[in-house]
C-alpha cells in the first residue's frame, strides 16, 4: 500500500477542499470508486424503501428459488428474498463497519495527536499500550469476546476497533512529530494558544489527509473481518448482513450456486471502492499542495519572432508576463518587465515584498511554482530563446552557464548527504570529471569561499554547520562550474548581520574573479550601494524605474524609489549613498 505517513500542508479555505475533492473526482479511479460507494451506501440507507420484501419473511416454497416470481435474485435457504436481504445486509453491515471505524480512529487519532505533541511519558505509555494491543491474534480475541459478552456482532466490532485503534495512533503520532516544530506551530503557540486548541485546529488540520485513507482502508479491513466472523457462524442469524447471506449460500453451494455470487460481488465491490478511493486520495495528495486547473484560453501569446540582443547582451529580458491560475482566469504576477544584463554586469532588483522579483527571477531560471506560466515576452541567454528551449537544454544551461544561489541555505542541502558529496556530485556530472577531480576542485573551492578548515566542512553533514557556512557552501558550488550568470535571491536574507556583510564581499570578489553577471534580489538598498552596477526597482509586477546606482540614489526618478530610499535613511542601513532629500522627505 502506499506511504500515507507523510504530513500534508493544511488544506485551509473551503474553496481549496472544494478544489481538491473536485480533483480526486477527475480522477477516473476516484470518480469511479466514488460512484460504487455511493451507491452501495445510497441502498443501503434507503433499504426499507427499496427492498421489495421483508427480509426475514420466510416462504417455503421460495426455499432455493430461482430468480423472478418477486424474488429479484431468488431465494437464500430458508426461502426468504435474497435481494431485500442484501439490501438490509449492506444496513447492518455497514454498521459494524462504522462502529469500528469510529472506535479505531477516535482511540488512535486522539492518543497519537496527544502522546505526539507531548513526548516523553505519555508517548512512553501510549506506545506501551499500542504495541500490547499488537500484538494481540485479533480472530482470538474477537472470538473469546463473543464468548464472553455474547451474540452481538456490533460488540465484536467495537473490540475490534480498538484493537485497530493502534494503526491510527502510529499514523498519527508519527505525522504530529513531522509538523509540531513547524514554525507556524510556534506561531501559534507564542500567540497564547492553549495546546488544546493547537492540537485540535492546527495539528489536526495538518494530519487528516493520511488519517481519511487510513480511515477508508480501515473500512475495507472491518467489512471483510465482520462478513468473516459471521460466514463462521457469529452474529446474530435473524439479522441479514453479507456475512450471514454468504453463509446461506455457502451451506446449499450445491443447490443454488450462484446465490453465494450476490454477497461475494456487495463485498468485493464495497472494499475495492473504499481501497480505490483511498489510493485517489493519496494520489491526489503526492501530486503537492492544491493548485488551480489553468484556464485554457491565455491572455496573451508568446512573442514569435525575437530581435537579437546587443553583443555584449548576456541577459535580455522583454515583457515578461508571468501569471498563476486563478478562480476567475489567471493572475498576473509579473506584468510586462524588460531588463537587460550585460557581461560582468550587476543588477540589484529591489522592491517590496510580493511585488515579483523572485518570479522574475524563476521564469529566468525555468523555475517557477507548479500553475505558474511565463505567458508573454520573452528571455534571451546569450542568444538562446530561454522560452523555446526543452527541459534538458535548460537543464544543461542551469547547471553550467546560470547558477542559482538561493534564500535560505540550509533548506537547499539535502540533510541525508554530506557537504562533500553535494559538491561533487554535480561537478562529475556537469564536467564530466573524475571524483578525484571534483574532490579537489571542491576543497579549493570551500578555501576559496573562505570556509575554516575545508576539509571537516567537506566531511560535514549539513546540520553540522552553521547558516553562514551553508551559504558559503551553496556559493563554492553555484561557481564551480564558471557560471556566466549567478542569479542571488535575497542571498543574505537569512544570515546574521555580520555574516550577511561576509557573504556579500564574498560575492563581490567572486563576481570580479569569474567576470560573471550577477542578478541580486534584495529589499535591501544597503545591498545593491554596495554591490550593484545597475538597479532595477519593481513595483506591483513592473519595473518603475532602472538606472545606474550612481544616478539612482543621487535622482530617484519614481516616487515608490524615493519612498523606499526614504524608509532605507530612516534604518540608516545604506553604506555608501546618500539619497538626497526630496522635498516629501522633509516635510
Ligand atoms: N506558487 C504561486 N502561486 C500563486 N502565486 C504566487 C506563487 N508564488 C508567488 N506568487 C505570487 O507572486 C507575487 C510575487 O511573488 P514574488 O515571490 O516574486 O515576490 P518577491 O518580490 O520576491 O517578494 P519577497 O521579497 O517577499 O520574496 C506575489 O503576489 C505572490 O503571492
Amino acid at each position: 500500500m502506499s506511504d500515507i505517513n507523510a504530513a500534508q500542508p493544511p488544506i485551509p479555505a473551503a474553496s481549496q477542499r472544494r478544489h481538491f475533492v473536485r480533483s480526486v473526482l477527475t480522477n477516473p479511479t476516484g470518480l469511479a470508486a466514488s460512484l460504487a460507494l455511493l451507491v452501495v451506501i445510497a441502498s443501503a440507507i434507503f433499504a426499507p424503501l427499496l427492498a421489495p420484501n421483508d427480509p426475514s419473511a420466510v416462504q417455503i416454497f421460495k426455499v432455493n428459488a430461482v430468480a423472478g416470481d418477486g424474488y429479484l435474485l431468488g431465494g437464500d435457504g430458508s426461502g426468504r428474498d435474497i435481494w431485500s436481504r442484501l439490501l438490509h445486509g449492506g444496513r447492518n453491515t455497514f454498521l459494524g463497519a462504522l462502529i469500528t471505524v469510529v472506535i479505531a480512529a477516535s482511540i488512535g487519532v486522539t492518543a497519537g495527536l496527544f502522546a505526539g505533541f507531548y513526548g516523553r511519558k505519555l508517548d512512553l505509555v501510549a506506545r506501551w499500550i499500542s504495541d500490547g494491543i499488537m500484538a494481540l491474534p485479533a480472530l482470538i480475541v474477537l472470538l473469546a469476546f463473543y464468548q464472553a459478552l455474547g451474540a452481538s456482532i456490533y460488540l465484536s466490532m467495537a473490540v475490534f476497533g480498538v484493537m485497530l485503534s493502534p494503526g491510527f495512533f502510529r499514523l498519527t503520532r508519527n505525522l504530529v512529530n513531522g509538523v509540531k516544530n513547524e514554525l507556524y506551530i510556534d506561531a501559534a503557540r507564542v500567540s497564547g494558544l492553549s495546546d488544546l486548541r493547537i492540537i485540535t485546529k492546527h495539528i489536526l488540520l495538518s494530519v487528516r489527509a493520511p488519517v481519511v485513507i487510513q480511515t477508508s482502508i480501515v473500512a475495507g479491513i472491518a467489512i471483510v473481518v465482520q462478513s468473516g466472523l459471521e460466514f463462521l457462524g457469529l452474529g446474530d442469524p435473524s439479522t441479514p448482513t453479507w456475512g450471514g447471506m454468504l453463509q446461506d449460500a455457502f451451506s446449499n453451494i450445491y443447490v443454488t450456486p450462484q446465490a453465494i455470487l450476490w454477497p461475494g460481488l456487495a463485498i468485493t465491490a464495497t472494499v475495492a471502492s473504499l481501497v480505490l478511493l483511498a489510493n485517489a486520495i493519496r494520489d491526489r495528495m503526492q501530486q503537492g499542495s492544491v493548485q488551480v486547473r489553468a484556464p485554457k484560453v491565455l491572455p496573451r501569446t508568446v512573442s514569435e519572432s525575437l530581435p537579437r540582443a546587443a553583443p555584449d547582451v548576456l541577459l535580455d529580458v522583454r515583457d515578461l508576463v508571468v501569471a498563476y491560475p486563478a478562480n476567475d482566469g489567471w493572475r498576473e504576477v509579473v506584468k510586462g518587465v524588460s531588463l537587460s544584463l550585460r557581461r560582468g554586469e550587476v543588477l540589484g532588483l529591489v522592491g517590496e515584498s510580493g511585488s515579483g522579483k523572485s518570479q522574475t527571477a524563476f521564469s529566468i531560471l525555468g523555475l517557477l511554482s507548479p500553475g505558474g506560466r511565463v505567458l508573454s515576452g520573452s528571455i534571451q541567454f546569450d542568444g538562446i530563446d530561454l522560452g523555446r528551449s526543452s527541459e534538458d537544454e535548460l537543464r544543461t544551461l542551469r547547471g553550467k552557464r546560470i547558477a542559482y544561489v538561493p534564500q535560505e541555505p540550509m533548506a537547499n542541502l539535502d540533510p541525508a548527504f554530506r557537504i562533500g558529496f553535494q559538491l561533487v556530485e554535480p561537478m562529475m556530472a556537469v564536467l564530466g570529471i573524475s571524483r578525484a577531480e571534483a574532490t579537489r576542485r571542491a576543497l579549493k573551492l570551500l578555501a576559496r569561499v573562505k570556509l575554516p578548515d575545508p576539509e571537516r566542512v567537506f566531511r560535514a553533514y549539513p546540520h553540522e554547520i552553521s547558516g553562514g557556512m551553508a551559504q558559503r557552501v551553496l556559493i563554492a558550488g553555484a561557481v564551480a562550474c564558471s557560471p556566466d550568470l549567478l542569479i542571488a535571491d535575497e542571498p543574505t536574507t537569512a544570515l546574521d548581520v555580520t555574516v550577511q556583510a561576509e557573504v556579500l564581499d564574498l560575492l563581490r570578489d567572486l563576481q570580479k574573479e569569474f567576470n560573471m553577471a550577477v542578478m541580486l534580489v534584495t529589499h535591501n538598498f544597503g545591498v545593491v550601494a554596495d554591490s550593484c552596477d545597475r538597479v532595477a526597482v519593481m513595483k506591483d509586477g513592473r519595473i518603475v524605474e532602472i538606472n545606474t546606482v550612481a544616478d539612482l540614489f543621487a535622482a530617484p526618478a519614481h516616487d515608490y524609489t524615493r519612498m523606499l530610499l526614504g524608509s532605507v535613511l530612516e534604518d540608516g542601513m545604506t553604506r555608501t549613498y546618500r539619497p538626497p532629500m526630496t522635498e516629501e522627505m522633509r516635510a
